[in-house]
């Protein structure tokens, strides 16, 4: 199944990606695209699998996307080292554990560069405290991997052992920046490729003049990188729990000049316009900000369009996208008040035919 998945074939993938995404966006009159290229092998830090039960054994199965006939997974070439060590390592420590797996379905996976990992374990039955006690000697038999923390699942219920989220390092530009990431929240799949997505925002960005917002900051990954390079720096995001780890990020990075605020992109255009108030907001003097540079990095969907309309304001605008269509169809909106400066590929996704874009645009 992963045959495809061969340093040999990484450069021709990628060119041809490269070539799609040029025909796509000739329209722009956009420079030529800088790009990124990703680890061949061993890049993803997160992985979910499927758990197939047979008789006395359960191994990892995955789906076929056109056929959705399902196939046996014992490693997965796409995914770190250490996910892919873990895979084997859990298997044959609950393979003969009837407490362990019974009823288990699913298996998730999130690793990081620093290191560290977390499991979580879905389960169609209810856990309890032999579960726990089980759980616990898991993760110790685990632990010599690497410092490896587990959570149990299932319906309604949630079984954290110790903590449920990891913390990743991120080199950018010679600085050590910390993240915590929790489990289910989002976070950039591939780490190798986010940090030069980073270093290219931070390169574009460095010595501005005045304050950036952010719309879409998730755990405040680029907040916190770029937030040196301006004088204030407002962030919005609708997840609870990614404007949590935002804020746990803000003080372990020592960033005095980020605020993060949980807003979607929708009620920020809404509050910016005047047309309704916001208690959230209270302490925010929106009237304060010198609103140069925008930074955007919005889900598959793009950006709505009352978003692009607040957007379109700014003199600067970042516009990072995981899908070429959405930022197609918003580049319409934008390249009417402003033109395309730089351009960047970034292959998060190698062997798939989504690729990461970095677009910075400037007022006309
Ligand atoms: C592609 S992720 C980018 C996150 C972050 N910039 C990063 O690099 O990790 C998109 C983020 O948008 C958030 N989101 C989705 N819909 C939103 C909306 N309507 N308003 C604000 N944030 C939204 C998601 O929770 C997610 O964190």
């Amino acid at each position: 199944m992963f045959s495809h998945i061969h340093p040999d074939n990484y450069q021709a993938q990628l060119d041809l990606k490269k070539s799609a995404i040029t025909d796509l966006f000739a329209q722009f009159s956009m420079p030529e695209a800088e790009v990124f290229s990703s680890q061949p092998l061993n890049y993803r830090l997160r992985a979910e699998f499927r758990v197939w039960h047979d008789d006395e054994d359960l191994y990892y199965i995955m789906f076929n996307k056109d056929t959705r006939e399902k196939y046996k997974v014992e490693n997965f070439p796409v995914a770190s080292q250490l996910i892919n060590d873990a895979m084997k390592a859990l298997l044959a420590n609950i393979r003969n554990n009837e407490i362990l797996r019974r009823k288990l379905f699913q298996v998730d996976f999130l690793s990081t560069l620093s290191g560290e990992l977390l499991i979580s374990l879905l389960y169609h039955k209810q856990l309890d405290d032999e579960w726990l006690e089980q759980a616990q000697q898991l993760k110790a038999t685990l632990s010599v991997i690497a410092p490896v923390d587990i959570i149990g699942r299932a319906r309604k219920l949630k079984m954290v052992l110790d903590k449920e989220y990891v913390t990743e390092i991120l080199n950018v530009k010679g600085k050590q920046l910390k993240y915590q990431q929790v489990e289910n929240s989002f976070t950039q799949p591939n780490g190798g490729v986010n940090e030069k997505m980073l270093t290219w925002a931070s390169d574009a960005t460095e010595n501005s003049k005045g304050d950036l917002v952010e719309l879409y900051c998730g755990n405040g990954n680029f907040s916190i990188a770029l937030a040196p390079n301006f004088e204030k720096v407002l962030a919005t995001e609708i997840s609870k729990s990614s404007v949590t780890s935002a804020q746990v990020n803000i003080a372990a990075n020592n960033i005095s000049n980020l605020d993060i605020i949980r807003m979607s992109s929708e009620e920020f255009s809404q509050a910016m316009n005047g047309e309704r108030e916001f208690r959230r907001l209270k302490d925010f003097d929106l009237t304060k900000y010198s609103y140069d540079t925008v930074l955007v990095d919005p889900p598959r969907a793009g950006m709505d369009d009352a978003s692009c309309e607040l957007v379109s304001r700014f003199e600067r605008i970042i516009y990072i996208s995981c899908n070429p269509n959405t930022l197609h169809d918003n580049l319409e909106i934008l390249c009417k008040t402003h033109k395309v400066d730089n351009f960047a590929l970034f292959d998060q996704f190698p062997y798939t035919e989504h690729i990461e874009c970095g677009v910075i645009l400037s007022r006309k």
